[in-house]
């Protein structure tokens, strides 16, 4: 295991609304060690993406600290890549530009055919090859999150956080994302944390997942995944996963405020 990468120290958030103060995050502790992919789930509006927000250093909390790569996070970071459930590509760019849009950014002395060259890579990896000069409208759904995940990572940033990515994805389209997602982390490691509804998703990618309580949210359960690096979709068949899944979908019941169901493992 790494050294700790991401790690949240005890924050607690309250958004300031017309009618008061509304809780969202009560002393909420989290380590994510570099290279490890960690899958956040938890019932709706329990203060998921409130928590992105928090470590990509777009909001600060109200109590507690969050640390990446050893540095107090106090403003916006450039070592964070972001992917969300709708991808925002430029229409004027075609998809390698898009793509190379973080290293004019974050590099802008390097030079243009290694900029190329980078992003050519990962566009092959993800299964691109031959879509670099088509503009995003002529790509499937798929596609485009295929080449906000490349753009996301472009830049090698220390950590990828991600929204719901494959939310608005039809379900077979999904888990093909899945699949390239983990084999891109296999020969691009990174670290990630990943919003989720899909427990199944939470399963496959992640290396732990972290179940929040209902709002205000605190970590309720951290599970260890421990599937072998090599998976396939085929193993969320497999005894042990639907196992995990058991228990994960016991403890957002109870993060619902409901009971765990009966005969559940
Ligand atoms: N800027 C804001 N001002 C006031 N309230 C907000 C703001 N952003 C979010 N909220 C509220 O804070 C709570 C947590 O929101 P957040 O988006 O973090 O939850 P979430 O777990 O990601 O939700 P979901 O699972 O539905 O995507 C929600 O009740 C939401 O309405």
């Amino acid at each position: 295991m790494g050294e700790a990468l991401i790690e949240i120290k005890g924050v607690t958030h309250a958004y300031q609304t017309a009618t008061g103060p509304l809780p969202v995050l009560d002393d909420l502790s989290l380590v994510v060690p570099e290279g490890d992919f960690c899958a956040v789930v938890g019932p709706s509006g329990c203060g998921k993406s409130t928590l992105t927000r928090l470590i990509a250093g777009l909001m600060k909390p109200d109590r507690g600290e969050v640390w990446l790569h050893g540095e107090r996070v106090t403003s916006p970071r450039k070592t964070v890549g972001m992917a969300f459930q709708n991808p925002v590509l430029l229409e004027w760019r075609s998809i390698l530009q898009n793509v190379i849009l973080p290293l004019e950014i974050v590099a802008p002395s390097m030079p243009r055919r290694d900029r190329i060259a980078r992003a050519e890579e990962l566009l092959s990896l993800v299964g691109l090859d031959g879509f670099e000069g088509k503009r995003p409208s002529e790509l499937s759904g798929g596609m485009r999150q295929r080449a906000s995940l490349c753009r996301a990572i472009v830049h090698k940033p220390d950590v990828l956080i991600m929204d719901e990515p494959f939310g608005a994805l039809d379900a077979f389209t999904r888990e093909d994302l899945w699949q390239t997602m983990h084999d891109l982390r296999m020969k691009e490691p990174f670290t990630a944390l990943l919003i989720t509804h899909d427990l199944r998703e939470s399963v496959f990618l992640a290396d732990e997942v972290v179940v929040l309580s209902g709002r205000p949210a605190t970590a309720q359960y951290v599970l260890k995944v421990g599937l072998p690096q090599d998976r396939t979709l085929d193993v969320l068949y497999e005894p042990r996963a639907v196992d995990m899944l058991h228990i994960l979908r016991d403890q957002i019941r109870i993060a619902q405020g409901r009971a765990p169901q009966e005969g559940a493992a």
